[in-house]
């Protein structure tokens, strides 16, 4: 794992002085989408990448220990083997294609870390959790951090907590630090922390880019889009402006925050548009599970079917594979 982002003293000035324009954002997003048409064996190259940048994610109200053990399954082996073998690679304990992490709510943990490690590949695969009252944030601070950490001590590597929507919206950028920072404290001195912004609850492109450096300077190693629960979750646009937010802060104290774009990324030309964007505004650096994830529960069976295309050269029936 990369090196963790220590924060820095939160810049007000800094924040006072964002100021994003829409129409450039949405321009920056249409010349993107133009900009390459990536084929053949280099679009299987990219969603092979695509893969390995997985966090495989349930959260639904009806997790159980063996939907969780089938996810860790998943995970471990995210193509069927012909196929994977067909793309030139092979199971075993140095074959690089697997997914980064599995994602699961606090009280899945411990099942989750039991199944990897039945699979041998707990060192491999981390497990996240979402944590701090998921997804809404709306709960006491202190049983905010309890939450975090409950799923640490589980064996969470990861964790993503969710901010506090309201605290950017009344423009409260201390407490927002504050808490964050706490947060970060109660992740201990080795588990990466991934702030979830919930872009689509912040109201303004500027307020995603204050939250995106306020979240940095109070040590998240990583910005999330979404929670996957709002009404509007990842989308390009406040991806590019989280971003430049990301190489900002870098620019000045030399630390690289990765990004996670979570929340309805279900297809492989999604995938595809996030890793280009990528590319283009934060550099080959940043094309890795380190520095970048997927947050998504349905985008590997898109990746799946299309990998199969591309090998076999006709869509798969219903029947070839079971639906990731
Ligand atoms: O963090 C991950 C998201 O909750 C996944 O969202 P999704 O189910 O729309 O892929």
């Amino acid at each position: 794992m990369i090196e963790r982002n220590p924060g820095c003293e939160l810049d007000l000035g800094w924040l006072n002085n964002v100021n994003i324009n829409l129409k450039a954002i949405n321009n920056a997003v249409d010349d993107l989408l133009n900009s390459r048409d990536v084929k053949n064996e280099h679009r299987a190259a990219w969603l092979l990448r695509a893969v390995t940048c997985i966090d495989l994610t349930t959260l639904g109200g009806d997790d159980t220990n063996s939907n969780v053990s089938r996810l860790c399954h998943k995970a471990a082996k995210p193509l069927p083997e012909d196929l994977l073998n067909e793309l030139g690679f092979e199971y075993g304990p140095d074959c690089p294609i697997r997914t980064a992490a599995v994602c699961v709510y606090p009280s899945r943990v411990e099942d989750a870390v039991a199944a990897l490690k039945k699979l041998n590949v707990l060192d491999k695969i981390n497990v996240a959790s979402v944590a701090t009252g998921f997804p809404s944030g709306q709960m006491p601070l202190k049983t905010r951090l309890e939450e975090i950490r409950y799923a640490v001590e589980k064996g969470a590597t990861e964790i993503d907590i969710v901010i506090d929507r309201s605290l950017v919206l009344t423009g409260n950028w201390e407490l927002l630090y504050q808490e964050i920072q706490q947060m970060k404290e109660a992740c201990g001195p080795i588990v990466h922390m991934k702030a979830i912004l919930a872009t689509g609850e912040l109201g303004t492109l500027n307020n995603v880019y204050k939250a995106s450096l306020v979240a940095m300077m109070a040590g998240s190693d990583f910005i999330k889009t979404s929670t996957g629960k709002e009404s509007v979750n990842a989308t390009l646009p406040f991806g590019i402006v989280m971003s430049r937010a990301i190489r900002e802060y870098y620019d000045k104290y030399n630390y690289k925050v990765g990004l996670k774009p979570a929340g309805g990324i279900r297809t492989s030309k999604d995938a595809i548009s996030w890793l280009i964007m990528v590319k283009e505004v934060l550099g080959d650096e940043w094309l890795n599970n380190q520095l970048f994830r997927f947050g998504a529960s349905g985008l590997l069976s898109d990746i799946e079917h299309n990998l199969f295309k591309h090998v076999t050269k006709y869509y798969p029936a219903p029947y070839e594979f079971t639906m990731g």
